[in-house]
């Protein structure tokens, strides 16, 4: 798995202190408040676990899978529903956790359908930023690394559904797409 990896972008010590650092800024801002945090998966499964293990506050979790890549590189564009949520996110604090903001196409989604819901509030937490992939312009309001315009893997992120259990994020070699 490993000989795949062209580049390692962030160490393991490198997300455990951007991760550190979100949970204490989430911990201030959510205090006393009951937030909803929503992980989008699968990609966002690894961040979303120890996010929430870096904050000292009562949060409710619940997962939703959206995908609009299938096992492609490139964004369809299209989103859907895979699993929805368990909770009514009706007059509720969410904080819509995700590993990786790109196209911004499934963030929209998800910021449109959850404001539909009634949400009280609707916030984004993002471990990566891609800023260069962005169509739709949509923000997150949390951000780890501004990452370059490089397929990213590792720390929950799939390239067809592979290297996700890698505990650090690189960028994948381009003999790996090319057969
Ligand atoms: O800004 P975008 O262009 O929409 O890309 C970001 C989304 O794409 C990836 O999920 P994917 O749909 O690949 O599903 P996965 O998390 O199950 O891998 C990633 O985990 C984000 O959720
Ligand atoms: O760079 C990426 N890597 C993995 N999955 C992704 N989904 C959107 N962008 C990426
Ligand atoms: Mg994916």
């Amino acid at each position: 798995m490993q000989e795949d990896i062209k580049k390692v972008l962030y160490s393991q010590e490198d997300i455990h202190n951007v991760v550190v650092r979100l949970g204490k800024q989430l911990a201030v801002d959510y205090a006393g408040k009951n937030p909803l945090f929503i992980c989008v998966l699968k990609g966002a499964i690894v961040f979303m676990t120890d996010l929430i293990r870096q904050i000292d506050e009562f949060v409710e979790i619940d997962f939703m899978d959206v995908s609009s890549y299938g096992n492609a590189t490139v964004s369809s564009g299209e989103v859907k529903i895979l699993k929805d949520l368990d909770t009514s996110v009706q007059g509720r604090d969410v904080v819509i956790v995700e590993d990786i903001v790109d196209t911004g196409a499934t963030l929209h989604y998800l910021i449109k359908l959850l404001s539909t819901r009634q949400a009280a509030s609707i916030k984004v937490v993002a471990l990566m930023d891609k800023q260069a992939g962005r169509t739709i312009p949509v923000k997150a309001d949390y951000v780890g690394f501004d990452v370059p315009n490089e397929f990213v893997v590792g720390y929950g992120l799939d390239y067809a559904e592979r290297y996700r259990n890698l505990p650090y994020i690189g960028v994948l070699d381009e003999h790996v797409y090319t057969h």
